[in-house]
């Protein structure tokens, strides 16, 4: 039997509309908007609602630490940037951080890339001035160009059209490379080949060598290697610009309910989280799991008034708090909230972002973080659902498989002199592929006390 869409339903995705949604661009031609948001709302789903609902499921067993959620990907997806080599190493990054951490910690770990479709940013101001020129903010390629000129910053909606193309062509990768056995972890030695020999380098390939010796093991044991062949791999990004996630909603004809059908995973930002804004009304109104940032201003009633909104039926797995309070501040601030809504009961899984309450400005002018503050707030977070008894769930990571020189510190000790090598970013720094293992190896130990 295939469910119809329930009138009601179908209003209701469109509310969002008179709640005056902040964060969104200003397009110049609203009758080019409405014809693209009507072909992008004819094309696929980029995902299937099925796999949403299985996603919702393991992070549900993340809430109750029998999984750990690793997502990680760039801060600002490009279209230039959206290439096989790209691709290619960000899934080996995270490949090889959840080898480490499967391994050290004994935990399923739950792979997501902020990956193929994370391309509209959030920003303080709405414009950026250089010299005497004002020009609107770059907001992320779906919206507008890099590059600082009138054309290049007006907003551009067939720009929606290039990230679902661009999107597609990401997953479509994605999909061949965990699947058609590239992921095999009968292979995760040869996830390192290609990097730069450091340190974490060479952890990580004994740690390949001790899983090839048990494979060699399990296989002289007659044991059938089927399941380590393919990896599940989810999709995610920041729910921000909702002239792309409305046409890329969709009924599911198995149970006539509205997925987010642009990712299997949706976050709704720190700016964006307004109890009564466009956003939270907005993904109230579909099934995927949701990520929800919580920043250093978020009160334990905040925390509950937001579940009342978008879990009024405690579903276990459909809200994941993203913290991202700070390093000298988790410790003071982040009690308060995970008392309350653990008292509270309602179930949530609890994800530390080490990045976003840790930017600072380099004496050189880089915007930037220190390595060292990212492994503090991830430290803290740990010891904070330690003292609680409750359960530090997962890791939300800006990174990228390349060895860029956008974050202080790490072994390989980045200077600011250092940022200049390589920094490449378009809007936050992202952690190395050294850094990125290295991050691993310090959660394993982590995970280990906890
Ligand atoms: O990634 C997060 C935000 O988009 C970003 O930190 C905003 O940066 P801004 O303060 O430079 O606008
Ligand atoms: C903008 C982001 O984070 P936050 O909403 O936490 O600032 C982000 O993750 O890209």
């Amino acid at each position: 039997m295939s469910f119809e869409a329930d009138p009601e339903v179908l209003r209701g995705l469109d509310h969002w509309r008179a709640l005056n949604p902040v964060q969104q661009p200003s397009w110049p031609d609203p009758a080019e908007l409405e014809r693209v948001t009507k072909r992008l709302a004819g094309l696929p789903p980029l995902v299937f609602a099925g796999e949403a609902d299985a996603l919702r499921a393991h992070l549900a067993a993340a809430g109750r630490g029998e999984a750990f959620l690793l997502q990680g990907g760039d801060c600002a997806e490009t279209f230039e940037t959206a290439t096989a080599d790209n691709i290619r190493n960000k899934i080996k990054t995270i490949l090889q951080m959840a080898v480490v951490l499967t391994y050290g910690a004994s935990l399923p770990v739950i792979k997501m890339g902020r990956m193929a479709g994370q391309y509209a940013k959030p920003r303080s101001s709405d414009t950026e001035t250089r010299g005497d020129v004002t020009l609107p903010a770059f907001r992320g390629d779906i919206i507008n160009g890099f590059d600082f000129t009138p054309e290049a910053r007006q907003p551009d909606p067939q720009r929606l059209l290039e990230a679902y193309h661009t999107s597609a062509s990401t997953l479509n990768l994605i999909r061949a490379f965990t699947t058609g056995g590239f992921a095999s972890l009968l292979r995760a030695h040869e996830w390192n080949r290609g990097f730069m020999a450091n340190p974490a380098y060479s952890r990580y390939d004994e740690i390949a060598s001790e899983i090839d010796r048990a494979i060699r093991f399990m296989a002289a044991c007659g044991a059938d290697f089927d399941a380590l062949r393919t990896v599940e791999f989810f999709s995610s990004h920041e729910g921000l610009l909702l002239d792309y996630e409305r046409p890329l909603t969709r009924i599911d004809s198995r149970n006539g309910l509205p997925y987010d059908c642009s990712a299997h995973f949706l976050w709704i930002g720190e700016r964006t989280r307004q109890l009564d804004g466009a956003h939270v009304d907005y993904f109230s109104r579909v099934q995927n799991p949701l990520g929800i940032k919580l920043g250093p201003s978020t009160t334990g009633d905040d925390a509950l008034a937001l579940i009342d909104k978008l879990n009024p039926n405690a579903e276990p797995g459909r809200i994941t708090f993203i913290t991202r309070m700070g390093a000298g501040k988790i410790r003071d601030l982040l009690p308060a909230v995970v008392e309350k809504v653990a008292a509270d009961g309602r179930p949530v899984t609890w994800v530390c972002d080490p990045m976003h309450g840790n930017g600072i400005t380099s004496a050189s002018g880089y915007k930037t973080r220190r390595f060292s503050d990212v492994m503090d707030e991830v430290a803290g977070f740990f010891e904070v659902h330690r003292a609680l008894g409750t359960v530090p769930g997962g890791l939300h990571i800006e990174l990228t498989g390349d060895d860029v020189t956008e974050v202080l510190g790490g072994s390989e000790e980045i200077d600011d002199a250092g940022l200049a090598r390589r920094y490449e970013t378009l809007v936050d720094p992202r952690l190395n592929h050294q850094q990125s293992l290295e991050m691993a190896f310090q959660v394993v130990e982590l995970l280990r006390k906890s």
